[in-house]
């Protein structure tokens, strides 16, 4: 049988076959993601074939189907090891939020980096508009200016009171997307504000706590009433740039694209080198220097957990 991996918890499956009919299944034999190491093979939004046991309730999983695309990011704890987020993917929207908590410029430019590198097309939402001041709000159109003028479409709302999530709705339709975003931005209630029967999710994982000891979960699918499904990932507290040489950094920011192989030096990493066309660009504000710096953060591989 075919069928879509909704939910997962690195020992368990949950997944849901054509006619939306749901299996917790696991896994049968190695499956290798090509290149990566990852604590789970098979990722929500990932298409499988699965056989049915005995019981017809539980299942194997004998086949992953290949992926569109998919996003990784690496363990939080020391083995360093990278894990799926997310596969088959649309879109991905990042909520951030300028104060309680703030998300740091270079943390937004982290996950939009991941995200060129991935090639899924990137959104930011600023949440919690109802906080701002008149300072505030300046901020925020200077954070939009920022990224709107690379090409990442930028919103404002407010979850808590409702404003603007038409907005969201308009872009999720149809969409499989991937939400995810510092542990306090609002995630959850934007998703709770936009699908108001997501609740039941907290139902189903208290039903899984009793299948075994792995229950962490990893990411969750959710279907949209109005079309479209959300994937919703626990808050994240560092995105790791997994496999990008520093040769390529600059590839994945947009606004440099422009002047790549135009630097003296056709191997310019765009560091000090004489007659590079980015360290020009930077300097005549072409290119924002918060940008700029988070490049420079990357390429030293700087840990940026904030
Ligand atoms: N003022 C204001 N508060 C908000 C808004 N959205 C969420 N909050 C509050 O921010 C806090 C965190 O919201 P959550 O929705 O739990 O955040 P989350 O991103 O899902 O966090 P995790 O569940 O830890 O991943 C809660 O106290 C919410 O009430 C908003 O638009 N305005
Ligand atoms: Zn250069």
């Amino acid at each position: 049988m075919r069928g879509l991996v909704i939910k997962s918890t690195g020992s368990w499956y949950q997944i849901q076959d054509e006619q939306g009919k749901q299996y917790d299944c696991r896994i049968k034999g190695k499956f290798r993601t090509k290149g990566i190491k990852t604590t789970n093979p098979v990722a929500v939004g990932d298409w499988v074939n699965f056989e049915l046991e005995a019981d017809q309730n539980t299942g194997v999983i004998t086949e992953l189907e290949p992926r569109k695309n998919y996003i990784i990011r690496k363990s939080v704890n020391l083995s360093k090891q990278t894990q799926i987020i997310g596969a088959n993917l649309d879109q991905a929207i990042l909520v951030v939020t300028l104060a309680s908590p703030p998300t740091s410029l270079g943390f937004i430019d982290r996950f939009l980096v991941t995200a060129e590198a991935y090639d899924i097309p990137a959104i930011l939402v600023f949440n919690k508009l109802d906080l701002f001041s008149d300072e505030g709000l300046e901020i925020l159109a200077d954070y939009k200016a920022i990224y709107q003028n690379i090409g990442y479409p930028c919103y404002e709302v407010s979850a808590a009171q409702g404003t603007n999530l038409n907005q969201i709705i308009a872009l999720l339709k149809d969409k499989v997307t991937l939400v995810s975003g510092h542990s306090g931005v609002g995630k959850s209630t934007l998703i709770n504000n936009i699908v108001p029967n997501a609740a039941l999710r907290t139902g189903h994982i208290s039903d899984w706590s009793d299948k075994g000891k792995h229950t962490t979960t990893f990411a969750e699918m959710i279907e949209l009433p109005f079309g479209g499904k959300l994937i919703d990932t626990p808050g994240i507290r560092e995105l790791g740039i997994v496999d990008i040489e520093k040769q390529e950094l600059s590839h994945f920011f947009p606004e440099m694209r422009a002047f790549l192989n135009k630097c003296r030096f056709n191997n310019c990493v765009h560091i000090n080198e004489p007659g590079c066309l980015v360290l020009d660009a930077v300097a005549h504000g072409d290119i924002e220097s918060s940008r700029y710096e988070s490049y420079i953060s990357m390429y030293n591989n700087d840990d940026n957990r904030s």
